[in-house]
């Protein structure tokens, strides 16, 4: 069952640059949620700090009850227990195969025997498809194998916060999808609150319930997906087409002068490869769980949520959340907001096993 993590005035710098300030929102409990943002906006600066390993010096991270930014070291240390990070390029140790990698956290961190070990290897192995190259080194398989490596032992001390940075990193559009889906599977599985960090425009339109995003030291927006998604907000709607026309520039915000002439050159014809504005417009449907296998029980607690919300929120995301569950023949009084109605908003017990050596993988800055 995963957790609610609440963050409150969140601000962070090094020495005077100032990465981000005042963020506030709140991850649902086992509800999947993406933070976009162009490069630089300081997105692994905040996946590091929910886990502890970088201190904002304002705010509050609030996780199971404990704000990370206050509490001791050893609370520290048994908050991260509950966490499972997939980093960009798996993290995995070179001279260890799979299968070691794989059992490391379960030998450094539970009293497992070999033979209860092998069990968890072999089921994550296989549930991130890697049965059969358990024998194999890192430096020995694809780009993509390494990132389902770095999943199953992301997995094996069962987390109950999944923390993803980029995905699709060093992947094709065929393997980023494959690998969503068993996102989205394992969100189903168990139920873990996750939250991935990315650029990639398509999963972040199909893949989470929720999304925000970093710009200009702010957290722009956060939100169930359809705010985002049908948002007239000048650096939202850059960013979702990919288009030179914004105030997004290369490096930090552009001047005006810049705009207009990028404008300009644009109404003179001139194509920046950017799809078209109908391409990105809209809401997508979302990415179910494979069929056949457990309802996600975040997307119920979801829908209920977002029904108590809907007031306050854009016509636009308004209309689009309706017509999404209309088009799934639910909503409202439909089968899933009844059975959240039914109870299914408990919270996580957080007796998780422990972590998987996420300061030894990502490194820390600070601590
Ligand atoms: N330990 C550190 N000390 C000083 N500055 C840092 C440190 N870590 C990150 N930064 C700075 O924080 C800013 C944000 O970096 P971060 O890697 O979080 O960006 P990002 O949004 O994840 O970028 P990208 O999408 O390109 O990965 C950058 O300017 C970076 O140089």
């Amino acid at each position: 069952m995963g957790i609610e993590i609440s963050v409150e005035g969140l601000t962070k710098s090094f020495g005077s640059q100032k990465i981000w300030e005042d963020v506030s929102f709140t991850l649902p409990e086992g509800e999947v949620s993406a933070l976009l943002g162009p490069s630089g906006t300081g997105k692994s600066v905040f996946l590091k700090s929910l886990i502890g390993l970088l201190r904002p010096e304002r705010g509050q991270i609030i996780i199971d009850g404990t704000d990370i930014l206050q509490c001791t070291a050893k609370e520290l240390y048994e908050i991260r227990k509950l966490f499972g990070v997939l980093f960009q390029d798996g993290a995995l140790f070179g001279s260890m195969d799979l299968y070691d990698n794989v059992a490391f956290p379960l030998r450094e961190h539970t009293r497992k025997s070999e033979s209860e070990i092998r069990d968890v290897v072999m089921e994550k192995l296989e549930l991130t498809g890697l049965t059969g190259a358990e024998g194999k080194l890192p430096g020995e398989i694809s780009g993509g194998m390494r990132k389902r490596a770095g999943l199953a032992r992301a997995l094996v001390l069962d987390p109950e916060i999944i923390l993803v940075d980029e995905p699709d990193s060093g992947l094709d559009p065929v393997r980023t999808t494959y690998l969503a889906q068993l996102l989205i599977d394992i969100n189903a599985q168990i139920d873990a609150t996750i939250l991935i960090v990315t650029h990639n425009i398509n999963l972040a339109r199909t893949v989470p319930d929720n999304l925000g995003m970093l710009y200009r030291k702010k957290l722009v927006m956060f939100g169930p997906r359809e705010v985002l998604l049908t948002s007239e907000e000048p650096s939202v709607r850059q960013f979702l087409r990919g288009s030179k026309l914004g105030p997004i520039g290369m490096s930090e915000e552009k001047d005006d002068a810049q705009m207009r002439e990028e404008q300009a050159q644009a109404d003179a014809g001139h194509n920046d490869g950017s799809p078209g504005e109908d391409e990105v417009t809209g809401v997508p449907p979302q990415m179910q769980p494979t069929p056949g296998g457990p309802e996600r029980k975040g997307e119920i607690r979801r829908e209920k949520r977002v029904a108590e919300m809907m007031d306050t929120l854009p016509d636009s995301a308004q209309e689009a959340i309706r017509a999404e569950w209309a088009s799934r023949g639910h909503g409202g009084n439909g089968k899933h907001a009844a059975a959240a109605t039914a109870g299914a908003t408990t919270r996580g017990t957080g007796d998780s096993a422990s972590t998987t050596g996420i300061d030894d993988h990502y490194g820390s800055d600070e601590n």
